[in-house]
């Protein structure tokens, strides 16, 4: 079973004991136990850690007569238990469990695992991990076992961007990693990461080069790199490396696709060692850091807002954000704007990735793709293909054109056919990204007029005492009357309220505030705009006059 059918599995199974008032307290819960211990069975999870799941699951609901709490309250007891128990099951209780790397000073990291596991492209993701925090990241390849290995780690080292060292003549991978590790010290280097090599399997003389590199390199940080599809053999695998190359920490991979990865969960326990990371994808981007809560959360479905959040830290220039931000809420969105924004999207990774994170959106999206297996992951990836697309479109703007609000593409619409053949796309999905930029203009001036209607409320109310209704009233009345709004929008200028960010609570700084957009979209001038577009079908009379009607682009942003 893979990991989000028993997400599925167990969710339904929780709410199935909350909705059921036909069977007594006791019967419930055993059902509810019976089908959560079976789907984590057969995910493969250790039957001595189920075992143990159930009962203290069992204990925590029916002891102290807790038959006899109010049916409200025993709700919440299961999902509390259920959430907590769940937890524990992946949680070694480690504090702090990525490594905090000190600046100005070498970090050695060595990662350790059986060939194929994901250890080289592990330690590029981790190495981009610590790039993208300000660290100055160096690989060292010492895998001299496998032909290939350093090609392998050169090539994804270059795409990264990261200072890479390995030798195509040294065969001994001692020597390498001493060599590699001596070379970016003498560098300066604050993080130097040592890949080493695999074996088909666990043997003795893998476990000896370990312990050999490890004692010439004094790694600050073992890591285990753990392949999460290979079941049951998890836990023996970690048991062995833990014996020899007494790791720190584990790093799970190929947590996507078909991974049962309750194995690897059981990893866990049998070596009381923390996961740090998870890997998701081939791709740099797909490298989650593990929270046990993050991770219950979104395999129940319920999101990870701490993941998002942390995402989009990682990957927001917060000086650019807040500059576009500020222009937003003065009712200023340029076509650089757009561009800024649709490549932080494409930071973030794979949309099918944050969708998962945002509670309820990926729900969302299997229901609009017509399935859960996959559906949701094809209307993602086609959600992508379109911002790439974009990008490509942007990038063929020239500076003016991208600084501009947009207009001197309906003024001169030959720019339009000659961005479309630069960045090898259609005229109608150049006026497409044109008609969605438009749009995201009009929102902001929407947002720039109810910022300072707020706060001319706000003002008249502080100093009048007046109803909201009376407030109301007047501001129709002023709207009515624009030379007096005029001089009463002089008079409150300048002191417009921060526009509430999403990501303000998290410090991402710097998302419209979604109930805000909400109501933006029920702007009639947006909504009229909607419907012009789709009326015409990309026939003449919208505001791109030669929309040429082609086959209808999906719209990211669900307009
Ligand atoms: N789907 C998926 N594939 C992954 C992930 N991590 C690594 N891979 C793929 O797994 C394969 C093996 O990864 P490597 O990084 O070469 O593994 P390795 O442990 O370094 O292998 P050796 O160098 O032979 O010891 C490659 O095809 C990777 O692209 C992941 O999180 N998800």
């Amino acid at each position: 079973m893979v990991l989000a059918d028993l997400g599925k599995r167990i969710h339904n199974a929780v709410n199935n004991a909350l909705s059921d008032t036909e069977d007594d307290y006791t019967t419930t819960v055993d059902t509810m136990l019976k089908t959560i211990t079976t789907a984590l069975l057969q995910s493969d999870v250790n039957i001595r850690l189920v075992s143990s799941l159930r009962t203290n699951i069992r204990n925590e609901l029916l002891s102290n007569n807790k038959h006899n709490l109010p049916p409200s309250q025993r709700k919440k007891l299961i999902q509390k238990v259920v959430f907590d128990e769940l937890c524990n099951l992946v949680d070694c209780k480690e504090q702090d469990v990525i490594f905090q790397a000190k600046k100005k000073k070498a970090n050695v990291i060595m990662f350790v695992g059986l060939q194929g596991s994901g250890k080289t492209t592990s330690c590029t993701k981790l190495a981009v991990y610590y790039a993208k925090r300000g660290f100055k990241v160096g690989l060292v390849c010492a895998d001299t076992f496998r032909a290939g290995a350093f090609d392998q780690l050169k090539q994804n080292a270059i795409k990264a961007h990261i200072p890479f060292y390995g030798s195509y003549t040294e065969p001994n991978p001692v020597k390498v990693a001493s060599d590699g590790v001596a070379k970016f010290k003498k560098e300066k280097f604050e993080i130097i990461i040592v890949d080493t090599s695999g074996r088909h399997q666990q043997e003795e003389a893998l476990f000896q080069e370990m312990v050999e590199i490890s004692s010439v390199v004094q790694p600050n940080q073992t890591i285990m790199v753990l392949d999460a599809s290979i079941g049951q053999a998890a836990e023996q695998q970690a048991k062995a490396f833990k014996e020899s190359a007494n790791f720190g920490a584990i790093i799970l991979t190929k947590m996507d696709g078909h991974a049962k990865g309750g194995g690897a969960i059981s990893a866990v326990a049998a070596t009381n060692t923390p996961i740090i990371f998870i890997g998701t994808g081939e791709h740099m981007h797909d490298f989650e850091k593990f929270s046990p809560r993050s991770f219950i959360q979104k395999l129940l479905g319920l999101g990870d807002i701490e993941g998002f959040v942390d995402i989009l830290n990682s990957v927001t220039n917060k000086k650019d954000t807040q500059e576009m931000m500020e222009n937003f809420k003065k009712g200023k969105f340029t076509l650089l704007d757009f561009q800024k924004q649709m490549q932080t999207v494409m930071k973030m990774g794979p949309l099918s990735n944050v969708a998962q994170m945002i509670p309820g959106l990926n729900n969302a999206a299997q229901a609009m793709s017509g399935g859960a297996d996959g559906g949701n992951t094809d209307f993602m990836d086609n959600a992508s293909k379109v911002v790439k697309q974009s990008i490509y479109i942007m990038d063929s703007m020239t500076k003016k054109e991208l600084e501009s609000d947009g207009r001197c593409f309906i003024e001169e619409p030959s720019r339009i056919v000659r961005i479309a053949r630069g960045s090898g796309t259609s005229v109608f999905e150049v006026e497409m990204l044109l008609m969605q930029h438009q749009m995201m203009a009009k929102m902001s001036q929407s947002t720039a007029q109810n910022i300072q209607q707020q706060e001319a409320m706000k003002q008249m109310g502080g100093a009048n005492g007046m109803s909201p209704q009376l407030m109301q009233q007047r501001m129709q009345m002023m709207q009515k009357n624009p030379q007096m709004m005029q001089k009463m929008m002089k008079q409150f200028g300048g002191n417009m309220p921060n526009f509430p960010g999403a990501g303000g609570a998290g410090g991402a700084g710097g998302m419209p505030n979604f109930g805000d957009m909400m109501g933006m979209m029920k702007n009639p001038e947006i909504q009229a705009m909607a419907k012009e577009f789709a009326k015409n079908g990309g026939g003449p009379g919208g505001m791109f006059p030669s929309m040429g009607g082609a086959g209808g682009m999906p719209n990211p942003f669900g307009f």
